[in-house]
C-alpha cells in the first residue's frame, strides 16, 4: 500500500513509518515539525538523543534500502497545501497522528488551550473535507485514546466503541439501539478527541468515507524491532512533567534515583500497551479495514491496566526507589476501576508484550544509559488543571511536594 503517516516524526509516529515501511509500503510522513517545537518552548528535549527527520530517513534508506518520504506539511492551518499533496499522491491509506497528544500541555494555560484544540479539531477537520473534496477513498486509521470514555467507578467494562442500550419509545416499549459510548474527557486534550469522534460519525455516514478510530491506552516502553537497528533509527522518549507518560517517567525517575511522583494516592487504573504493540495494532487496522458506507470501526487498543500505586510499588521494589506522594496536578477520581474489552486486536493475531517482561531491560537499555540526558528540574508535572489546584502545587514543585516520600 501507499500509506501516508501524518504525525509520523512523533513518539508513536515515527516507529510507525519504520515498521510499514519494514513491511514493504511505500511510506510517506507529513509532519509540520510541532513536537521539535514545543519542546524549544519547554526547554526539555528527548531522554534519547534524536536526530532530524531528514536524517532519520537517511540512515533507515543506507541500512535497509526502502525510502521513506518526508513533507513538512500543517494539516492544521495549510489545509489547500495537504489537499494537492492528497491529490498527486492519492494514499491507499492513512494515519493520523497530527495532533497535540499531553494531557498536561493541554491545561498549561489559556493559549495552551486555544492551541489545542485550534490544532487538533482543524487538523482532523481539514483531513476528512480534503478526503471528500477530493473523491479520495483512503482507509483513515486514526490515533484516538482511551480518555475519550473517561474513568467511571461504576465498574462495566468498556466496549469497543459502542454501547448496546434499551430506550423507552412514547408508546411504552423498549427499543434497543448502538450508539457511541458517551464521551467523558479529562482534559482539554481528551476533549479534543472526543470532538473528533463525532467528526468521524459525521463524514462516515454523510459521505462514505473507511474510518477506524484507535482507542490506544498509555504507551509505555521505547524501542521497536527497527528502532533498534541503527542508533540514529532511536525513538523519542519524553520524561519531563508535560509530555512524560506515567510508566515511562517513572522508569527514568528511578534510574536517575528520583522518587517516583505518584499524583494523590495512585488509585487511578490505566489501560497501558508497549508501543511495540502499538505499532503491530496499527498495521493490523491498516489490514482490516472497514467497508465504504459502513459505521466507523472502533478498537480499544491496549493489552493490560494496572493501577498507578501499584506500578510504582513494583517499580520501587526492583530498582530500591523511594515514592513521593504528591499532590494531585489534575482533577481526576481518586480512586476506579477499569475493565476494557479487547478482544478484537486479539482475535485479529495480537500477541501482546507484558509489563513483567519488559520492563527491566527498559530501565537497564535506555532509562539508564541515557540518565546523563536529564534535567532533574523539568520532572515534577507542574501544570494544574485548575487555579484552585494551581495554587496548591506551583510555589514550590520540587522542594516541598517531595517532603512526602516514603
Ligand atoms: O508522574 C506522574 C504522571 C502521571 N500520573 C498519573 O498517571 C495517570 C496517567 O497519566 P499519563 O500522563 O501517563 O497519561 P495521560 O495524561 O492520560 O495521557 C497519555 O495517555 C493517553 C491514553 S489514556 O490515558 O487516555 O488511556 C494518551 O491519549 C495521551 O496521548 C498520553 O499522553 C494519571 O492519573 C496521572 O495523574 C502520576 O501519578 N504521576
Amino acid at each position: 500500500m501507499k500509506i501516508a503517516i501524518l504525525g509520523g516524526d512523533g513518539f508513536v509516529g515515527w516507529p510507525t513509518a519504520l515498521h510499514l515501511s519494514d513491511a514493504g509500503h511505500d511510506t510517506h510522513i507529513l509532519d509540520n515539525l510541532s513536537r521539535r517545537w514545543i519542546d524549544t518552548e519547554l526547554g526539555v528535549q528527548s531522554l534519547t538523543p534524536m536526530d532530524s527527520i531528514q536524517e532519520r530517513t537517511r540512515i533507515w534508506h543506507a541500512e535497509t534500502g526502502r525510502r521513506i518520504h518526508f513533507n513538512l506539511i500543517d494539516l492544521a492551518r495549510d489545509y489547500e497545501l495537504l489537499k494537492k499533496w492528497l491529490a498527486e499522491h492519492r494514499p491507499d491509506a492513512i494515519v493520523h497522528f497530527a495532533e497535540q497528544r499531553a494531557a498536561p500541555y493541554s491545561m498549561k494555560s489559556d493559549r495552551h488551550k486555544n492551541y489545542t484544540v485550534n490544532n487538533n479539531v482543524n487538523a482532523t477537520h481539514n483531513l476528512l473535507n480534503a478526503l471528500v473534496e477530493i473523491d479520495l477513498d483512503a482507509h483513515l486509521v486514526h490515533l484516538g485514546t482511551m480518555g475519550v470514555y473517561g474513568y467511571s467507578t461504576i465498574g462495566a467494562a468498556i466496549p469497543e466503541g459502542y454501547l448496546p442500550v434499551g430506550i423507552e419509545t412514547t408508546d411504552g416499549e423498549t427499543v434497543s439501539q448502538e450508539i457511541l459510548y458517551p464521551s467523558n474527557p479529562g482534559s482539554i486534550y481528551h476533549m479534543t478527541k472526543c470532538l473528533d469522534q463525532l467528526l468521524f460519525q459525521f463524514y462516515a455516514k454523510n459521505d462514505g468515507l473507511r474510518i477506524t478510530d484507535l482507542h490506544q491506552g498509555i504507551v509505555w516502553g521505547t524501542h521497536t524491532e527497527q528502532t533498534r537497528r541503527h542508533q540514529q533509527l532511536i525513538n523519542r522518549f519524553d520524561y519531563d512533567g508535560d509530555y512524560g507518560t506515567v510508566l515511562n517517567r517513572f522508569l527514568i525517575q528511578a534510574a536517575i534515583g528520583y522518587p517516583l511522583t505518584v499524583h494523590g494516592s495512585g488509585g487511578q487504573t490505566r489501560a497501558f500497551i508497549h508501543i511495540q504493540d502499538s505499532v503491530r495494532c496499527i498495521e493490523l487496522a491498516l489490514t482490516n479495514p472497514p467497508a465504504r458506507g459502513g459505521r466507523v470501526e472502533i478498537f480499544n487498543q491496549m493489552t493490560e491496566t494496572h493501577r498507578i500505586r501499584d506500578l510504582a510499588e513494583m517499580i520501587a521494589r526492583m530498582t530500591g526507589s523511594e515514592i513521593a506522594w504528591l499532590p494531585n496536578p489534575r482533577k481526576e477520581a481518586a480512586e476506579n476501576d477499569l475493565v476494557v474489552h479487547n478482544e478484537k486486536f486479539l482475535a485479529l493475531g495480537l500477541d501482546p508484550i507484558r509489563l513483567e517482561d519488559g520492563l527491566l531491560s527498559e530501565i537497564v537499555d535506555v532509562a539508564k544509559k541515557f540518565a546523563y540526558r536529564v534535567d532533574r528540574s523539568r520532572v515534577p508535572a507542574v501544570s494544574a488543571w485548575t487555579k484552585d489546584i494551581a495554587s496548591v502545587i506551583n510555589h514550590d514543585p520540587e522542594g516541598k511536594r517531595l517532603k512526602s516520600v516514603s
